[in-house]
């Protein structure tokens, strides 16, 4: 991979993976997407049948599988929670880039979200606690961080491709 974006439900490394993707040309590889693809079920009917813990299993898996591969990586929400997944982020020489959210930000953004399954089970605000239990680790893992509530996608695309990471991995702007 060359970049890694990290973050909480809601903060937009889907909506920003493959924009920057695009805008550079490269493979967008959603974590959440090989799961599913892998699984052959949707991520609320893996939480429904399986459980989180064979959830978090999958996710495991498919973050070492996809580390190898070429392009830009968004993982899910909770990816670098997990200790081995945190250690494995922290061990890749890929620039982790954490886009953050304010928790306002996250209840308008997933209000009417129906998909993610803790989103569901926490309700908004145990989701806001979730995030703020999470926040120290999201920040120990990321090499730059981006405050993207008074940003647009693109704008955000924009702040990701003027770090010196970006031109030092991509040689292009
Ligand atoms: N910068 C932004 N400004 C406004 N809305 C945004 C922004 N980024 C994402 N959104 C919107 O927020 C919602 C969640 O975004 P997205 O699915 O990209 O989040 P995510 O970080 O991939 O979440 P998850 O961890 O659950 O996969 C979408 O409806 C998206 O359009
Ligand atoms: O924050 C989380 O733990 C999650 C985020 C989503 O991307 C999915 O990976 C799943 O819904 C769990
Ligand atoms: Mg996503």
């Amino acid at each position: 991979m060359k970049l890694i974006l990290v973050g909480f439900m809601g903060s937009g490394k889907t909506t920003v993976g493959n924009l920057l993707a695009q805008k550079l040309g490269l493979p967008y590889h959603d974590l959440d997407d090989v799961i599913v693809e892998t699984a052959g079920k949707s991520i609320k009917q893996i939480f429904a049948d399986d459980g989180e813990p064979a959830f978090r299993q999958l996710e495991h898996d498919a973050l070492k599988a996809s580390l190898a591969d070429d392009g830009i990586l968004g993982t899910g929400g909770g990816t670098p929670i997990q200790a081995a997944n945190f250690e494995l982020l922290k061990a890749s020489d890929v620039p982790v880039v954490l886009l953050d959210v304010m928790p306002e930000t996250i209840i308008a953004r997933l209000k009417n979200d129906t998909d993610r399954p803790l989103a569901q089970q926490l309700g908004l605000h145990g989701l806001v606690d979730l995030k703020g239990q999470r926040d120290t680790l999201y920040q120990q893992v990321s090499d730059f961080r981006i405050a993207t509530d008074d940003l647009t996608p693109l704008e955000v695309v924009d702040a990701i491709s003027q770090e010196g990471f970006l031109k030092m991995s991509f040689g292009r702007n």
